[in-house]
């Protein structure tokens, strides 16, 4: 019998694997459904052979009563902002201070929520909001049902990482259809709808709102010897994150300035809010260099577009 659960489990994890962080699912819902129901028959009839990624833990379990703090072992900053092609230009006068040769990472900034999750020998056990930035809220039941957030790496790998929790615009509109049904105020914006959800308290609530997640960053990434942005990016696609295929590596503000025309046209047609761009120094060694203030890294700037 452990042998149907096991296979049953990969199964499942594969084709989640496919339709939630590449966007390209090999079977129906309808045959998702089906082995996952049948999954959840047999931990039921079987409870000690469950493991925390079997996807039947993305289901949501009990709610709770309160959000437990976590202290981030890495301070989360906020990104110190630009609104024109001038103070994009000062930013890298500044980056250039040290170093002649730069090259940026362009990254679509999702409008949504950054978290923090923590992975022990690859297996997914704790996620924090950003909260102050030094001390944010446990809510890992919630994240648990994120399809896109791996409950277990490709590698056996502890470490950290961040992202951002998003809803995509088909779910925000499916949410508040409901809501207009039942009565209930409507949320804002996909953002809001997110912040909201991820604040519940119930993780089976949760589990119906739809919500996606793009991974942006491991904070300690040099102690994985890894020298740039970009190789951190493609690691952490390789470990089984969803992580935004449009990014892009300039070696001037110019491109940069480019990227960011073309996505300020093409924005509407994104399945998921933007408010920017990030731009990011990709050497960590100059990013090092560079450092940060109490609040944002002097190494990045966030390009916002008009709201
Ligand atoms: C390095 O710090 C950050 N990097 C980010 N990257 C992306 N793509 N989106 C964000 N919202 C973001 N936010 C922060 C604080």
């Amino acid at each position: 019998i452990i042998d149907k659960i096991e296979k049953l489990r990969s199964e499942l994890s594969q084709y989640n694997y496919e339709y939630h962080v590449l966007d390209n699912p090999s079977v129906p819902d309808t045959e998702y459904d089906m082995l996952l129901h049948e999954l959840i028959r047999l931990e039921e009839q079987y409870p000690e052979l469950v493991t925390a990624d079997s996807p039947t833990q993305r289901i949501g379990g009990q709610a709770i009563d309160l959000f437990e703090k976590v202290v981030h072992t890495y301070p989360m900053l906020s990104l110190g902002n630009a609104f024109n092609e001038g103070d994009l230009k000062d930013f890298d006068q500044r980056v250039k201070q040290d170093v002649d040769q730069i090259s940026y990472v362009c990254e679509l900034k999702i409008d949504g929520l950054a978290v923090s999750l923590h992975y022990e020998n690859g297996m997914f056990i704790k996620g924090a909001t950003r909260g102050d930035g030094s001390v944010g809220e446990d809510i890992t039941h919630n994240l648990k049902t994120i399809k896109a957030i791996p409950l277990k790496l490709s590698e056996p790998v502890t470490m950290e990482v961040r992202g951002e929790a998003f809803m995509p615009k088909a779910s925000f509109e499916k949410v508040n259809e409901q809501r207009e049904k039942n009565g209930e105020e409507l949320f804002a914006n996909p953002r809001n709808a997110a912040a909201g959800s991820l604040r519940q308290l119930d993780p089976k609530i949760v589990a119906k709102r739809d919500l996606s997640f793009f991974v942006y960053g491991i904070p300690n990434a040099e102690e994985f010897s890894i020298q740039k942005h970009s190789e951190a990016l493609d690691y952490l696609q390789k470990l089984g994150f969803k992580t935004n295929t449009f990014r892009k590596t300039c070696n001037s503000i110019d491109e940069v300035i480019e990227y960011i025309e073309n996505w300020k046209e093409k924005r509407p047609t994104l399945p998921y809010e933007i408010d920017g761009i990030v731009i990011k120094v990709d050497e960590y060694s100059t990013q090092k260099k560079l450092g940060t203030t109490a609040k944002v890294p002097r190494w990045a700037i966030a390009f916002k577009f008009p709201a």
